[in-house]
Order: C-alpha cells, then structure tokens, then sequence
C-alpha cells in the first residue's frame, strides 16, 4: 500500500507540474499583446491546446491511475518482468525518453489487464486493482495469474471479481460513471472492434451496452485521433435525460470532442418542443412518409390548367404561359435531376427562353414569309426584358416556387398529402404548432429533397472577399506611401508588408479563423459528415430518423447497440437486417452482450417471465449477482396513497429511487410524492424521481416501484422492470398481467 501511495503522489507531483505548466502557457499567451496575425493565430491555437489539457487533466484527476499488471520474469529467470500502471489517461516522465509513467487504458499495452485470465495470462504474473479516495490509495486487489510465481502481498482477490462486484453494488448518482476500471473481456472486444463498417451490438438489459458505447467512443478518438478529431464522433441517445444521464461518462475518460443528441436535435436551428400523439409519431417515422414528401415537392412544380394560361403584361406585348410551354420548362428542370430549388433555375431559363421565343416570333415575323427580321442582338435584347420582368418572376415563383423545408413542412402538415386518409388525419395540425422530435427526420428529408440554392450566398462571399482584397490594397498602399515618406532616407533596409505580401494573402490571413471544435461545428452544419456515429437505444429508431442518420455518415463507420425486446410499441422498426438492408446490404457485424450488471437475479426472474410471455425465444440475460432481496407486489385500493407510503419506506439515504407510472397517474402522485412536480423534466440527481416506462430507458435506480404494470406494453413493461439495481416493488389497482401473476406466489406480498 505503502509503495503505491508513494507512486500515485510521484503521478500527481507529474499531473501538478503539468498542469503547472500549461496554465502558465496560458496566461503568458493571453497577456502577450499581439504581435500581428499570425503570432496571434498561433497564440489562439495553443490557448486552446493548452485549456484542452486542463480541462483533461482537471476531469481525470479522481482515480486517475487504478490498476498495475506485472509481466512475467524473463525466461531465464534472471530479471523481474517489468511492471505498468493503468490509469484513464497516458502520463510521461519529465525526462528526455519522455518514459511512460502511467499507460492510457486505450494502449496495446494495457490490454492484457482486461482480457489477461490463469487459463491465458497473456505474459502477466499479477494484475492489481487500486481503489483510491482522491489522491489517496485506499485498497488493493490483487489475482494471481501465474500460480508457479510464489510471490504474494496479502491483499489477493481469490474470486477476482471483488471490485465489480463493489462497483456494481455501490449506490447510484444519477448519473452514469464510467467501468474503465472493470470492463470485462468479451466488453473490451467490442470496444476496441475495428473502426470501419457498421457494428451491431444487441444485449438484454443491463448488459452494459450503453458504457460499452461510450468506452468505444474514448477508444474510437484514441486510436484514430487524426481523422475523428477533424470529423468528430456522434453519439445518439433516446432522449435529452438519457443524455443528461450519460453525459460526465466521456469527459471522465479525459474526452470531450464528441456531439451528444437525441434524432430530435440534429436539425440545426429547430428545437423540437412539441409532442406527437402516438399515432402522429408512428406516421412520421415510417419510410413511405418520405415518398409522401418526396411527391408533395413535385405537387409544388405547378402547370396552368389547359385553355387557362398565364398572361403577363410585358412591354413588348403580353406573354402567354400556356401547359405546353410550362410543361416543357418543367420537364427540362425534372431532368436535372437536381433538388426543388436548385432545379428552379433551370425552369426560370426554360421559361424565359420559350417567351423570348414567343415574343420574337411575334414581332419579328416577316408577313411575306421570309427568315425572322431580328437578329442576335435584337434577341438578346428582347431576352433581357423577359428576364428582368416582374411578371415573369411572379409566374416562375407561382409555378416552381422557391421552398424552405421549415415552410414545406408546415404547410404539408396543415394539408398532408399523399398519405391514406387516415394517416393524414393524424398528421393534420395548423401551421405554427411546435416543431416536435419525430419532425426533424421530416424536415431532414425535404432539405434534401429541396436542396440549397446557395448562388446568392456565394456571391455574397465573392463580393466580400473582393471588398477585402480591395481593403488589403488600400493598407498595402498606405504603407508604401508611409515608406516613401519614412523612409527616405536611403540607409534605411526596412522591410515594410508590401515587400513581403500581396493583397490578396493579406487579405486570407484577415479571414476570421474558426477555432471551434469539430464537434461544436457539427452541431451547427446540417449536412457534416461524421467520422463514426454511435447510436444507444437503436431499436427506438424510425426508418425516418435512420434516413437522416445514414446521410450524416456516408462512410457507415457505426455502432448500433440495442435489445428489439425493449422496443416501445410505436417504433417497432423490425430487424437489424430490414433497417440496415438498404445501406449496407448484409455487409455489417452483429455482436452479442448477454451478462447482466445491474439487475440482480431475483428481479431478473421476474422480468424474464415477461419477456418469455411475449416471445418464448427471446434470450434473457443473466444476472452476475444475487442481492437476496425479493420482489414485491401489493394490490391496493387507494393508489396515490399506497404509493406514497410505499416511496417514504424505500426512498433511501444514499443512492436513488424511482417511481415508474403512467403519464396520466403523474398529477395525482406528484401531489403526494414529495419535491416533485407533475409536467416538469425529471431531476435524476434528486433522491426520488418520477417517470412514465418510456422515460426510463437506458436509465438505472437503487430502487423502483412500478405503478400499475397491467397497462404497460410488453417491452415498456420489461424496461420498466429492469431499472433497479436492489430492489423493485409492484403497486397496482387492476389485474396483474398473467406473466407476472404466475411469478407471484413465490414473491412476498408486502415489502
Ligand atoms: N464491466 C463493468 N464494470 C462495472 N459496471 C458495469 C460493467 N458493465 C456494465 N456495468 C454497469 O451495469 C449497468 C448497466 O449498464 P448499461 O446501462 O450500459 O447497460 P445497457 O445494456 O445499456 O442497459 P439497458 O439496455 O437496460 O439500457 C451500469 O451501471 C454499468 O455501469
């Protein structure tokens, strides 16, 4: 103990002076009054190098080293086999080898501390374990993996799985923490898989596939810094809470580049408020919802009615719209192939040609039958006033407008076309309603439909890269007007910018550089293009939100963790293979996680019951403990009562409970259950918490009381079951569902 306290405070004299030294990298950069562009860009750079670091260093700092492997001796038995600590981030020696101090859990080398067994040590004599209290070592572990060595230090682990087993007792935050010091080996497999290619990861409850998601993103950054720096990670989770959940776990782990979201927050510059019923939420996300859309934007590429043309006044004699011509506009932009607003140029010139043709024909017609009597320039001319025409930008506008996906939406939703009847119904809402989570793939798939006419923009850009080389010059010239004034005299062999520079480098160099992160400018762009998106929870997808996911990741470099038997009853997307089918073909891995960490046997029983009554084939997980607490049932008259005495009773000291119920029970409990408020975003800090099945995916709880089981669906009800890592009660009113009620008899009635 004694030896390893001596090295964790060498560890923390070396992360001290570190940080000792970035800090005063930083405030020497900040108070230096710039000395032109380019010292100002380098100090900005290392301004943020260095804040980087900190912010590391300042994350990592809690047990920042936890375990040591000791490899074996030499063969020939003459040296001990060198030792090396792990700890969340790498740490070197202050000396010219720059020698490791401490390993970073990602490093080839730290590998065998999390796959090393007796059966296969991997070159390991001893792995240890080091529980530390801030800087303080406060218990060891050690597994002996070779058992000829005769060495031993009197804090062996002979299970070896005391410290999981701690971890995985201890009492919950409220928010999730990280395993690095526990993953286990067929976990490490999984985060440490190839990069490339879609990798689906399904497990039961509990199995740890959300840590494992977010260990693989640490691992992701690690291995491939380079590219996924520049392209940033994507982590998608169900919902705002759920990432609020899991939201330290990464900067924990010393990373903070990655862009969490839920689908609902992927589309820059809508914050999705609203709700949808759940009829509304199911159409919005089928595919067919895109065809819909998909024919909606061509219903917007109007023609005249035959017989009914447009007349527009012009000066040089009405123009006549009629179908043909506005059919024959139409069909040339459909031809591009290009998206609503990009083609809309090409029908704006289909159209002025054909009335430039139209007005020529008129005025220039020979009555004798001769060649037309205006030449080119007569033409071009004539041109030139059809373009210019009000009425002729009226007319495109009416008959090929130009569509913001916000506008195309709302007013495809006021009138939802396309669909059956019913379906619509269930869409229709007037415009101005909220922006609710299942628009946004919606409003994803019409930006693309619909596409950018950015012209204007770039010439804007033009324009003002123009000013600024213009600008450039004017300081150019005023510097060598100052040096003919300055300078005369002919000694002098000052260089002064324009010897150095010309307009238009001065001109770059003026340009705003952007210092934000990779991942600060995803959240911002609509169509960046990920280095490798994560998605937690990815049964809950619609082929909807799959579409717009795909698009932000053309290289498919994913990984999808998800259990179809936690599916909530509107999403149901069907298999792995119908949602990744269409992009990659049957080119993607599926992997296996079927250990349960957090729900102990006795509660898994119960669960598995439901599940086995819904899909007799479907694998449970097992569970890795027994905490030797029961489940409870209670059949009551008074609901809100019996649930608020039953939450005094098990609301703990340490740790959380939650109350799991219908949404439409939440005002009645809220008004007994103390500090909670019907309505409001829950508090997963707070020791009590109240949620309805569908807010408690993916989350955990020291406790749960479920509040009437029979209305839940099958996978909200065995979500709900499986929240709790000590104990969980049911409180109900109905008929307890079959699979439950047979379980029953062997729990106890009463907590
Ligand atoms: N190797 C491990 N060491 C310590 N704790 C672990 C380990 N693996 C998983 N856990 C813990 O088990 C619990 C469940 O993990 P996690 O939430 O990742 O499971 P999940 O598979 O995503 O569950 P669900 O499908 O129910 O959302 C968490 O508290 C997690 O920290």
């Amino acid at each position: 103990m004694r030896e390893e306290q001596q090295f964790v405070d060498r560890l923390y004299a070396r992360v001290d002076a570190l940080r000792g030294h970035a800090e005063e990298a930083v405030t020497d950069a900040l108070t230096e009054v710039g000395k032109g562009l380019q010292a100002r860009l380098e100090r900005d750079v290392l301004v943020a190098e260095r804040s980087g670091l900190l912010a590391a260093l300042d994350a990592v700092d809690g047990s920042l080293c936890f375990g040591r492997i000791d490899l074996a001796a030499q063969e020939d038995g003459t040296a001990p086999g060198p030792t090396h600590h792990i700890g969340r981030v790498g740490i070197r020696e202050d000396d010219a080898e720059h020698t490791p101090l401490l390993i970073d859990w990602r490093a080839p080398v730290a590998r065998p501390f999390y796959l090393a067994t007796g059966h296969t040590p991997m070159g390991l004599r001893r792995r240890r374990h080091l529980t530390s209290e801030g800087r303080t070592v406060t218990a060891l572990h050690d597994e002996i993996l070779d058992l000829g060595d005769p060495t031993r230090t009197g804090h062996e682990d002979p299970t070896g799985d005391a410290v999981l087993l701690a971890a995985l007792d201890s009492a919950r935050t409220g928010r999730m923490g990280d395993i690095v010091r526990t993953i286990q080996a067929d976990q490490d497999r999984i985060i440490r898989a190839p990069h490339r290619g879609v990798l689906v990861v399904e497990g039961g409850p509990g199995t740890g596939k959300t840590a494992v998601a977010l260990h693989r993103a640490a691992y992701l950054l690690y291995e491939h810094r380079e590219l996924l720096a520049r392209r940033a990670v994507l982590v998608v989770g169900p919902n705002p809470a759920f990432l609020g959940y899991i939201g330290e776990v990464l900067p924990a782990l010393g990373e903070t580049g990655v862009l969490l979201a839920s689908v609902g927050e992927l589309y820059p510059g809508v914050r999705a408020t609203g709700t949808d019923t759940p009829r509304a939420a199911a159409v919005k996300g089928r595919a067919e919802t895109a065809e819909a859309l998909a024919l909606a934007v061509r219903d917007r590429q109007r023609l005249p009615e035959p017989g009914e043309p447009l007349v527009l006044a012009h000066e040089d004699g009405d123009l006549i719209v009629d179908w043909e011509i506005a059919y024959e506009a139409r069909q040339a932009a459909r031809d591009t192939l290009l998206p609503h607003n990009l083609a809309r140029p090409h029908f704006a010139f289909r159209l002025i040609d054909a009335l430039t043709a139209q007005l020529a024909d008129r005025l220039g017609t020979d009555p004798y039958g001769g060649p037309n009597f205006l030449g080119p320039d007569d033409l071009a001319q004539l041109g030139k006033g059809v373009a210019a025409s009000a009425e002729v930008h009226a007319a495109v506008e009416e008959l090929w407008p130009a569509l913001s996906p916000e506008g195309f939406l709302t007013d495809f939703l006021a009138a939802p076309s396309g669909l059956p009847e019913e379906d619509a119904a269930a869409l229709r809402r007037e415009p101005g309603a909220a922006w609710t989570p299942g628009d946004v793939p919606l409003l994803d798939e019409a930006a693309e439909l619909l596409g950018h006419d950015d012209t204007a923009e770039r010439a804007a850009a033009r324009a003002e890269e123009q000013e600024r080389v213009a600008y450039a010059q004017g300081v150019l010239e005023l510097s060598r007007g100052s040096e003919t004034f300055e300078f005369e005299d002919e000694e002098s062999e000052v260089l002064s910018a324009h010897d150095i520079i010309d307009a238009e480098r001065m001109a770059e160099r003026h340009e705003e550089a952007d210092h934000r992160s990779a991942a600060e400018r995803a959240a911002a762009d609509r169509t960046w293009a990920f280095g490798h998106i994560i998605v937690d929870e990815a049964q809950e997808l619609t082929p909807m939100a799959w579409r717009l996911l795909m698009r932000r990741c053309p290289t498919r470099s994913m990984t999808l963790v998800g259990d179809p038997a936690q599916t909530s009853q509107e999403a149901a997307t069907g298999s792995w293979e119908q949602i990744l089918a269409p992009y990659v073909g049957d080119r993607w891995e599926h992997t296996r996680l079927s250990v349960n960490y957090r729900t102990p046997a006795e509660i898994m029983d119960l669960a598995t019951a439901v599940l086995h009554a819904a899909n007799p084939d479907a694998e449970a997980p097992r569970s890795v403990r027994a905490t030797g607490t029961r489940p409870w049932a209670r059949s009551v008259a008074d609901l809100p009562a019996a649930v608020a005495e039953a939450a005094a009773a098990e609301t703990p000291e340490e740790g959380r409970l939650a109350v799991i119920a219908p949404r439409a029970l939440h005002p009645g409990l809220a008004a007994v259950l103390p500090g909670i408020r019907a309505g409001e975003e829950p508090d997963l800090t707070r020791h009590l918490v109240l949620l309805d099945p569908r807010a408690a995916k993916g989350l955990e709880f020291d406790r749960v009381i479920v509040v009437e089981p029979q209305q839940y669906p099958a996978g909200d009800l065995y979500v709900a079951l499986t929240r709790a890592t000590w104990s969980l009660g049911l409180v109900h009113t109905g008929e307890l569902p079959r699979a439950l009620r047979s379980a029953l008899p062997e729990f106890t009635p009463q907590p």
